[in-house]
């Protein structure tokens, strides 16, 4: 997979040559390349930025320089989908993570400033699948830290990235459901004792224990995963 980034603060992505991740790009299972805004500006200045029509607080990201980026990251390639981080999108969730991990190209558009000039969305889409994406119901400053996290959620699917795919199936959201509680040694922590099912060898009853674990704390936690 090839993830291109645009932003004007692209050294937000260097915690991406770290970890799991650090090593995809090593290994060439993910091609991530980070850009900046900037680069496509022509003046002096390297202005990103302008009034909104309209009047009102803020500046909004000028379409120019977003039109040229997409151009050229776009010019290689059938459809890729183009992501731009907003509230005002659709909520991220582990099976939107599934969904874009199955892509061949995804590029990530961060907003800044109030935001970028809506007829950048509407040219998008001539290029490729245009996705708004929220990672829930407040603001940020920016897309950028919002591409950090999808940009994770997405990697780790990807299959090579994680050494053992056990470990991705037995997760909050992988089922529905938020995970089972996980212990390690010692079995007695400052009084805090390991479940005894959990050292009992009982596989059966063990699955049996988690299962009901998992219902209990979605229960509690997130009543709403487990409504229709
Ligand atoms: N909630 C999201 S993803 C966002 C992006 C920019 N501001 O908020």
């Amino acid at each position: 997979m090839r993830i291109d980034v645009v932003s004007i603060f692209p050294s937000y992505f260097d915690g991406l040559t770290l970890s799991l991740l650090g090593r995809a790009r090593d290994s060439g299972i993910l091609d991530l390349h980070v850009h900046d805004l900037r680069d496509w500006t022509h003046d002096r200045h390297r202005t990103v930025d302008d009034t909104p029509y309209g009047g009102g607080a803020g500046m909004v990201m000028k379409p120019e320089p977003w039109g040229l980026a997409l151009d050229e990251l776009t010019s290689n390639d059938t459809r890729p989908t183009i992501i731009f981080p907003s509230p005002a999108g659709e909520v991220f969730t582990q099976a939107t993570a599934r969904e874009l991990a199955n892509r061949e190209h995804l590029i990530f558009g961060c907003g800044r400033y109030e935001g970028i000039d809506e007829r950048v969305f509407e040219y998008a889409a001539a290029l490729g699948e245009v996705r708004l994406i929220s990672l829930g119901d407040y603001v940020l400053n920016g897309g950028e830290v919002a591409v950090m996290a999808m940009t994770e959620a997405i990697g780790r699917l990807i299959p090579g990235v994680v050494g053992n795919p056990e470990s991705l199936v037995e997760e909050s959201h992988e089922d529905g459901l938020l995970e089972y509680p996980s212990y390690t040694k010692p079995a007695v922590w400052r009084d805090h004792e390991v479940p005894p099912i959990l050292l009992s060898g009982n596989h059966g009853a063990i699955a049996t224990w988690r299962r009901e674990q998992q219902l209990e704390r979605t229960r509690a936690r997130r009543p709403d995963l487990l409504e229709g």
